[in-house]
This record gives C-alpha cells, structure tokens and sequence, in this order.
C-alpha cells in the first residue's frame, strides 16, 4: 500500500512537470495502463488474506481515481494552452494598412496620340497603318521626291536594298491608301506609326520615334478647310484660347505648304523659354497635297484636291506635358513613367 501511495506522489509529479500532450499520454500509459503498477496491485490482490484485501482494494482504486483526475486536469490546461499559441500565432492586425495595389498608366506618348487619334476619329477620319519597311518608290517617288532628290540622301535612311528603306516618315500609307482607293472617292485617315531617320547620333535625335500625317481627299477641299481643321486641332490638344498661325514654307508633296505655330500657352504670346521668347511654339507642318503627288495615285487634280499635315506626337507630349528630354520616352525610367499615372 506504501508503494502506490508512493507511486501516486511520483506520477502527480510528473503530471505537474508534462509539458505537452504526448507526455501525458505516456504518464498514463504509464500509471495506468495494462502492464502499470496499479493493475499489477490489482491482479496480486487475490494472493492477499480475506481482511487485507478490501483496504487494498481501496487504496489502488483512491490511487487511480487521484491519478486520473490530475491527469485529465492537465491535459485540458495543455490542450487551452495548444489553443492559445494557435490563436497567437494565426492571428493577423485588421487594423494594418492594405498593400497597396500598383496599377499600371498609359505611357504618355501613347496616352497624346490615343487622344489625337480620338479627335481627328471624331471627325470622320479612320486610321490607316502600313509597313514599316516601305518600299522606295511609296517613301520617295510617289511623294513628288524622284530619284536623284537630295531628301533621298543615304546618310538620312537606313536604306534596307536598292529599293527598300525603313520609311522614313508615314506619308507612304497616304500614297499607298490613295492608290488602292479604286472608287476614287474621298478619303479622310489619319496616319501614326514609327518611322525611322539615320540621322547624326545627336542626343537630340532619335533613329525611331513616331509620327503621325492626316490626309483628306475630295471634290472642293481647299485651304480653309485645312486652317479650320488645324485650328479645331489646336484649340482641342493645346486650350481653347489658343491662337494659331500659318507661315509659308515648303516640302515637295504639298503646295502650298505652310508650318502653323499656336500661341504660347505658357506667357500667353509675352515671350518665356518655352515659346523661346517668340510667344508662338511650331506645332506641325501641312499643305495643300501637290498634284504631281495626285497625279501619281491615279487622281486629276482638276477634279479633286485635297490636305495632308504631318507631326511628331513626341514633340506634341513634350509641349504638352512640359517634358524636358526627349529621350524620357525611350528609356522607361520608373520615376518619369509613374508621373503619368
Ligand atoms: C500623299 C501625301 C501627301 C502629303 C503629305 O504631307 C504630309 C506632310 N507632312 C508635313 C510635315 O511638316 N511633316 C513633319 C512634321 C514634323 S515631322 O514629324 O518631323 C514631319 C507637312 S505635309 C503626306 C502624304
């Protein structure tokens, strides 16, 4: 009887000592189990004398019942404590800020001739694309530059063969639109796309950058028609207080050909560095199409006539957006992309 009540301080103890589920298995297992100490008692009553066996039935039962009540207590305080660390460990701070979610911008030279397309779009005009690897005879030829022209000079194009070039501006998809345009009948397209300049390897100067050219062709389109379609242009891309002015100038496939400039909206005309003290900034060049450039697409300039402008929507974004360097465009830097978020 000794010996379980010894046993029962021994077990409590490690009861008290078990630090986790598995060990209060093993105590049990242990104490309590089969092989334990308690059924050894148990099975050795029977050798014991008639008056001895109750009390010592009565002890091992005490010393059970003791056992198995610590046991059960401590299992439920480690299985709160199992709980508890979970609980800790899982649980996450609803009240921390979100990650922010980066969402992407148009680039904003894409963002100015999306928007310039959107316009001439909302005219009437359609868009017209063609290759950028172009053929000498629509870049050139067709555009009243024959060969032997100086505007055809090898160091200005990345010539490709004898007669393939990376175009070097977009007028050859108006040439190639106006000769496929069989029914003769009138055209109005816009023109965007990248052209190519060998150009001097200036920092000003890029080999690609874009371009867009707007032609429209029909019975009776003149000169005012092409200021009143400038104007519209410049009022909706630089402010309806702009003014506009159109100086003489030249280019082979047009005549006459002008260069408009807009008044400046940064000094409103004063004069600031931006409109280089002139109070006009140059915007784009355009003309009457020439009618050698008709004549060669099948037209006759006698019963139709028609304009075309060209411009760089680099130059545009620049005026636009303030932008200092050109080459921002080209060089995806982060810090000037997210700007235009
Ligand atoms: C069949 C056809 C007939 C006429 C055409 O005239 C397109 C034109 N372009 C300009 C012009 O000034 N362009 C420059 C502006 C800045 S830039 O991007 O460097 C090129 C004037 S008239 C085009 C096609």
């Amino acid at each position: 009887q000794e010996r379980l009540v010894s046993l029962q301080s021994e077990a409590i103890k490690q009861i008290e000592e078990a630090t986790d589920l598995k060990a209060i298995n093993e105590i049990r297992i242990a104490y309590l189990g089969k092989k334990g100490p308690i059924t050894e008692a148990m099975k050795a009553m029977k050798d014991l004398s008639p008056e001895e066996r109750p009390k010592m039935g009565a002890v091992a039962n005490e010393v059970r019942a003791a056992i198995q009540e610590k046991l059960e207590a401590k299992q439920v305080v480690l299985e709160q404590n199992a709980i508890n660390e979970k609980l800790e460990s899982e649980s996450i701070d609803v009240t921390l800020p979100g990650r922010p979610v980066h969402a992407g911008g148009a680039h904003p030279l894409r963002a100015v001739i999306q928007e310039i397309e959107d316009l001439f779009i909302g005219m009437g005009y359609e868009i017209a694309e063609g290759p950028e690897v172009e053929k000498d005879y629509y870049n050139f030829e067709a555009l009243n530059l024959p060969k032997g022209h100086p505007a055809r000079d090898m160091q200005d194009s990345f010539y490709i063969s004898e007669e393939t070039l990376m175009r070097t501006h977009t007028s050859p998809v108006q040439a190639r639109t106006m000769e496929a345009n069989v029914e003769k009948g009138p055209i109005k397209i816009i023109c965007p796309g990248k052209v190519y300049r060998r150009d001097d390897d200036d920092a000003t100067h890029s080999h690609q950058f874009m371009q867009i050219e707007g032609l429209v062709i029909g019975e009776n389109i003149s000169m005012s028609d092409l200021k009143g379609t400038l104007q519209l242009f410049a009022k909706k891309m630089f402010g309806e207080d702009r003014e506009i002015r159109l100086r003489p100038s030249f280019f082979p496939f047009t005549e006459p050909s002008v260069e408009m400039d807009i008044s400046c909206m940064k000094c409103g005309g004063k004069g600031c560095n931006m409109c280089k003290h002139t109070g006009w900034i140059e915007i784009l060049g355009a003309g009457m199409v020439h009618p050698n450039v008709l004549e060669m697409a099948g037209y006759n300039p006698k019963e139709v006539q028609g304009f075309a402008f060209g411009m760089g929507p680099e130059r545009i974004a620049l005026l636009k957006y303030g932008i200092d360097d050109i080459r921002h465009f080209y060089t995806n830097d982060i810090r000037f992309l997210k700007q235009f978020q």
